[in-house]
């Protein structure tokens, strides 16, 4: 499992970037009929596998120019022996005719923006809106971490052995267009060796540990959900019920303040709600340890009521999930929270409440996948930093990027029903990372099978259809 979503490594091997610039030109030979194409190539192995891609396009007849960036003779000798065609200097007038432009400047080697000539000429591509193709990842963006510093918008990426977390990391996601991976033999094989702690979401990592069913079991045997149900936004704790229920949990309660009762009861049928009038009654509602998974946050309100509230739950030990409101009310004194967590526990911050809670202990100018990681480990707790590219982190080190969200999800309540679907997993027994990459995917699942219009009330009605997907996947497997 963990050698197929390796996202890190890069093997400078002449036989690879042989195998890796055959793939490119193939891929382009698939999709395009033959055009002008300009080959930019760059100093390093990147720059290899250009010159083997014009090799093999100049082979099979297409009119084919190479544009290096630094003289020949000071490229490595190696690597200029894959060409022998002749070469232009690398400058914006090199674009002249082309159709297809191959950006094999720079790949994984990149440590600095680019800049000069590269810079200018990808700029003047992007700008004519010609047809750019990036070999392994757009050049001025940066492998590790999906940040660019010059680097252009392309309509095709061709991975080189497997993909990199600025793959999937925006805006790196968005500047590689579509993506493309060798998959080939060699690299599979090659890329094997390493033991890899950045994972792409996928089933892949987690089905075989998502709650199956007992055929002899009842409701109590599914787990049993408990939510802070805030006032007066009720919605957010009802969505995160339905997101609870959905998922499988066997029971799916709403504790809520006596005021809110009425509001609440009105509005839900199978899932429970228990007023709580005093603080002692949601301690008592706690002492019940048929309660498998707590959650708190949607709705809840920020004070010091739901602080309480917060230290309450994380005092039982159980599986927890602390969402929005219940993060955003210890801005002012996170490691509080973080002393208070004594068992397995999932935050769900978005970016806003991500820096309420962590802006005066870590470093904020981080990537997104550093700042996840450090904030898994100085909380102890699985960390799902929301967005377009949601990463989860784990405690232990490590972590997985999502990419299946779509952007209908940017709306009011969708983070809402995300935590309802973790803790609903929690509540069925799932460990936290496994169960937080799991409703991530589903929740993106959820969402991309339904499309434009969508709102969150949409969301747990479409995770039924994504569950009995797995389910075949599981029964295939398994
Ligand atoms: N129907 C309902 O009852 C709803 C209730 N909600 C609840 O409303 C409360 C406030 O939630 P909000 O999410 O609005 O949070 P907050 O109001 O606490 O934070 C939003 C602020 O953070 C900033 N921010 C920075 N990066 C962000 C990002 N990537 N995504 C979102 N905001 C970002 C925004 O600019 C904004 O100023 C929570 O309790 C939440 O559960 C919302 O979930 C919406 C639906
Ligand atoms: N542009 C986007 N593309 C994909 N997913 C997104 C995008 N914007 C937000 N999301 C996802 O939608 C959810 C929004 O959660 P959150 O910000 O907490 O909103 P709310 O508090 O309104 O529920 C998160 O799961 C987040 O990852
Ligand atoms: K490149």
């Amino acid at each position: 499992m963990r050698q197929a979503y390796n996202l890190h490594c890069y093997i400078d091997d002449s036989t690879l970037i042989e195998n890796a610039g055959n793939y490119v030109a193939q891929i382009i030979q698939k999709r395009w009929t033959p055009s002008p194409v300009l080959v930019l190539c760059g100093p390093g192995g990147n720059g290899g596998e250009g010159f083997v891609v014009a090799k093999r396009l100049a082979k099979s007849g297409w009119p084919v120019r190479v544009a290096v960036l630094i003289a020949r003779e000071s490229t490595v000798a190696h690597l200029t022996e894959l060409w022998d065609g002749p070469v232009e200097a690398l400058t914006p007038a090199a674009l002249k005719d082309a159709v297809l432009v191959i950006d094999a400047i720079f790949g994984t080697g990149l440590n600095r923006p680019l800049g000069g000539q590269a810079a200018l000429t990808l700029a003047c591509a992007a700008e004519r809106k010609m047809t750019i193709i990036a070999v392994d990842v757009p050049s001025g963006m940066y492998s590790d971490t999906g940040a660019s510093e010059g680097a252009v918008p392309c309509s095709l990426t061709v991975a080189c052995f497997h993909k990199k977390p600025g793959h999937l990391l925006q805006p790196g996601r968005s500047l590689c267009g579509e993506l493309l991976v060798d998959s080939s033999e060699t690299s599979v094989t090659q890329s094997a060796q390493f033991i890899p702690d950045t994972f792409e979401n996928g089933p892949t990592l987690w089905v075989d540990r998502l709650p199956m069913l007992q055929t002899v079991g009842n409701k109590y045997t599914r787990g049993h959900a408990l939510i802070w149900g805030g006032w007066p936004a009720t919605g957010a704790a009802r969505m995160a019920a339905m997101g609870a229920s959905r998922i499988g949990a066997g029971l799916t309660t709403i504790a809520v303040p006596e005021v809110a009762l009425q509001v609440y009861a009105a509005a839900l049928t199978s899932v429970m709600v228990s007023p709580v009038a005093r603080p002692e009654d949601f301690g008592r509602l706690l002492a019940d340890a048929r309660y498998t998974g707590l959650i708190i946050g949607p709705g809840a309100g920020v004070g010091p009521e739901t602080r309480a509230y917060v230290l309450a739950i994380l005092r039982t030990g159980r599986a927890t999930v602390l969402d929005a409101d219940a993060l955003s009310c210890f801005k002012d004194d996170p490691l509080t929270l973080f002393n208070a967590i004594v068992g397995p526990c999932v935050l769900t911050p978005h970016e806003g409440e991500f820096k309420r809670l962590f802006e005066g202990l870590l470093d904020m100018k981080g990537d997104k996948l550093t700042r996840a990681r450090a904030a898994a480990h100085t909380s102890g707790c699985t960390i799902v930093l929301k967005g377009s590219d949601t990463v989860i982190a784990a405690p232990d080190g490590d972590a997985i990027i999502n990419a299946n969200a779509p952007p209908t999800l940017a709306t009011a309540g969708a983070g809402d029903v995300l935590a309802g679907i973790v803790v609903g997993l929690l509540a069925q027994g799932m460990a936290p990372f496994y169960a937080a990459a799991a409703a991530v995917w589903l929740h993106g699942a959820a969402a991309s099978s339904y499309g434009l219009g969508l709102i969150a009330e949409d969301l747990p009605g479409l995770l039924p259809k994504e569950l009995q997907k797995l389910q075949k996947i599981w029964n295939h497997n398994y």
